[in-house]
């Protein structure tokens, strides 16, 4: 695959608000992803992370402020365009009838396809490519409904691999996955040199595989910064409400979280 060829993006969020409902659930959040950076997104159930993702992939306009993808805007960005360069992986699981997990995969190309001639080939191998890099071309030929949800989310993101974008968005990339697919995952996205914004539940996986935590409470970026400098018992229990034990992992030097009594 050419990912090393493709240039990581830049993201910036710049005092995004945003109302559902008649009311504000994000207020103000500015927040920048650097080139190669993997940027996680926190927070309790409800705090804002999906929607603060759907406004950076544009899906969600924003009240107030701007989402810039090196130093566009993409609201005023062609579709095709922001698709060349941004890839995301949504929350909700598309309902993809009819279809095989390779023709869901292969969806990612479209933004890439010139109307007519192009590079079938080329775009084959990276279809190819995506699907074994998430361990799933041996169920290439299977009806993508038909699929566990832990093979949909990995077909998924196999997916936005195949966009060969600068930025991914993912909302909850390990949703559905099982311990080592989990880690293998984040792990690819890690070795990936591409921008990454990823909303993530699970802390210590956070806090292994990010460069910087954001943590969203109730609409608002209330910390940013490295696993260790955000992952602290103090904000857990004051934004989570739990009590914890914060440790260190003995040989990565990530922060860990456990319960505590
Ligand atoms: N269309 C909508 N109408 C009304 N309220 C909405 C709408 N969309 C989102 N909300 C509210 O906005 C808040 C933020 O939702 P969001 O999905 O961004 O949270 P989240 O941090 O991703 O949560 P979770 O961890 O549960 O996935 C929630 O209180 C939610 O109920």
């Amino acid at each position: 695959m050419s990912h090393h060829e493709v240039r990581p993006a830049e993201l910036d969020i710049r005092d995004v608000s945003c109302t559902a409902g008649g009311r504000e659930v994000l207020s103000r959040v500015s927040l920048t992803a650097e080139p190669g950076e993997v940027l996680g997104v926190v927070g309790p159930n409800g705090a804002g992370k999906s929607t603060l993702l759907r406004t950076a992939y544009r899906q969600l306009r924003p009240a107030e402020g701007r989402v810039l993808l090196d130093g566009a805007d993409v609201f005023r960005m062609p579709r095709r365009s922001l698709a060349r360069r941004l890839a995301a992986l949504p929350q909700e699981t598309p309902a993809e009838f009819e279809l095989t997990a390779h023709d869901v995969a292969a969806m990612g190309r479209a933004p890439h396809r010139r109307r007519i001639g192009g590079d079938r080939l080329g775009d084959e191998r990276i279809v190819t490519v995506s699907l074994e890099m998430v361990e799933m071309a041996e169920l290439a030929h299977r009806q993508f409904a038909q699929l566990s949800g832990g093979e949909k989310q990995r077909v998924l993101i196999a997916r936005a691999l195949v966009q060969e974008p600068g930025m991914l968005v993912l909302d909850e990339p390990t949703n559905h996955l099982d311990m080592r697919h989990q880690f293998d995952v984040l792990a690819l996205v890690r070795r990936l040199n591409v921008t990454t914004l990823a909303a993530l539940h699970d802390l210590n996986l956070a806090a292994r595989f990010c460069d910087r935590i954001c943590v969203l409470a109730a609409g608002e970026a209330v910390a940013i910064g490295t696993p260790v400098e955000v992952l602290t018992e103090s904000l857990l229990s004051e934004v989570y409400g739990v009590h914890t034990e914060v440790g260190t992992h003995p040989r990565t030097g990530a922060p860990t979280v456990l319960f505590g009594d």
